[in-house]
């Protein structure tokens, strides 16, 4: 497994369609702009309480991929819980869904891709499932996949075509 962020132009000079391409639409909030790692999913609509709970424990360097069905109706990310992830060691919250505290956001040391922002805050009511197949726009995205993400975009690999990468 590469120890650096390689560029998502790079990956598909070399894999080509062999890898896993997000559809546009997800925009960076957080102060990182290129993070990559081992991908962690959760799959929760409108209901954040995996996303606190994981984001809260030793992330040691993965990415979480939040599967939030696209809905812009609530944030499932505001700055606390991203400030948690800070300290954990997270390199990343990928979220098909909304965040909030976007000016907080902006200052701290995480790569954050979300959808919009939106005030309104989940219901927290203890659902949601955590390693399973997770929807991106135009990617089903595995626990273990590596994310690779920087200005261009956003694009999986498998564990195997990673530990290929220098
Ligand atoms: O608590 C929430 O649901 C989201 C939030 O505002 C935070 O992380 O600060």
């Amino acid at each position: 497994m590469t120890t650096g962020h390689i560029p998502t132009c790079d990956l598909f000079d070399r894999f080509k369609d062999a890898v896993r391409y997000v559809l546009p639409g997800l925009r960076d909030f957080g102060a990182v702009t290129r993070f990559f790692g081992p991908v962690v999913t959760v799959k929760c609509v409108e209901d954040n309480s995996r996303v606190k709970e994981l984001l809260a424990t030793p992330g040691d360097g993965r990415v979480l991929v939040v599967d939030g069905a696209g809905s812009l109706r609530c944030a499932l990310m505001g700055d606390m819980i991203a400030a948690s992830a800070v300290s954990n060691g997270w390199a990343g919250v990928v979220i098909w869904g909304c965040v909030r505290d976007v000016a907080e956001l902006a200052a701290l040391q995480l790569g954050i891709k979300a959808l919009a922002s939106m005030p309104r805050a989940s219901t927290r009511r203890d659902q949601g499932l955590v390693d399973v197949p997770a929807e991106l726009p135009g990617a089903t995205v595995l626990p273990g996949d590596v994310l690779f993400a920087d200005e261009d975009g956003i694009v999986l690999l498998t564990a195997e075509q990673a530990a290929g990468l220098k």
